[in-house]
């Protein structure tokens, strides 16, 4: 049986939060999670300015009050002065998870060399899992979903393929996605059967 999920969604942004270009963040994650999910999940949107003590009390916020048990971050992953997500991501965080970001840099270079200049992380604050995806809003499904050959066979599994089982292991509801758009990887014991 699968389970209700809530999700933050948060896009860090000075120039889309002061509406000097739309956000195309939080419909990115969206969009993707739309077509990613069987299992039902609702979304807590937030769209904030690249500030380091408003980010944390955001993730704060979304985990201990409006009981998310993952989040999504874009955007703030940069080397630039105002770049600060992944400070304020672990600076709220009880554990680190370095094979995310480690393996989205892996992902993203085989898209643009720049992907190195991306310094996100994860973390696992009580039952959540919060990850920090680049700015790009391309990047969103690219980091998510992986690289495909021409022929839409999997070259390079994406991130998300782990994010159930991850949330499975610090106690958050049982997420089931679309096969076809990432595969979600589950030893035997923990995996249940799937919904019709
Ligand atoms: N929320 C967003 N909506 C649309 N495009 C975005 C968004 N965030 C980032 N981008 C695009 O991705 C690029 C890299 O993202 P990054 O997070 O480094 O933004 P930035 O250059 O620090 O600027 P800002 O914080 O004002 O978006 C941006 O320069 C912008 O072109
Ligand atoms: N998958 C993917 N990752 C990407 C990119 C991209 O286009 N696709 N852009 C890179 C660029 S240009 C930068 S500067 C870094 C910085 O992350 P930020 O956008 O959160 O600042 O992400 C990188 N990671």
């Amino acid at each position: 049986m699968s389970e209700h999920i809530r999700i933050g969604l948060v896009s860090i942004s000075d120039r889309a939060s002061e509406g000097t270009y739309e956000d195309q963040g939080i419909p990115a994650l969206k969009d993707w999670l739309g077509r990613a999910l069987t299992s039902p999940w609702s979304a807590e949107t937030r769209l904030i300015p690249d500030e380091r003590a408003l980010i944390e009390r955001t993730l704060v916020e979304l985990v201990d009050r409006a009981g998310c048990n993952l989040v999504l971050t874009t955007g703030g992953t940069g080397p630039a002065v105002r770049d600060v997500t992944p400070e304020a991501t672990l600076a709220i965080g009880d554990k680190e998870m370095p094979g995310f970001g480690e393996e989205m840099r892996r992902i993203s270079l085989n898209f643009v060399p720049t992907a190195i200049l991306s310094r996100q992380v994860a973390v696992i604050r009580g039952k959540c899992l919060i990850i920090n995806l680049p700015g790009q809003p391309k990047s969103i499904r690219e980091t998510l979903e992986g690289v495909r050959d021409a022929d839409g066979s999997v070259r390079h599994v994406g991130i998300f393929a782990a994010v159930p089982y991850c949330i499975d292991l610090v106690g958050g509801p049982y997420v089931e996605t679309d096969d076809a758009m990432i595969k979600a990887f589950r030893p035997k014991h923990a995996m249940r059967p799937k919904q019709a």
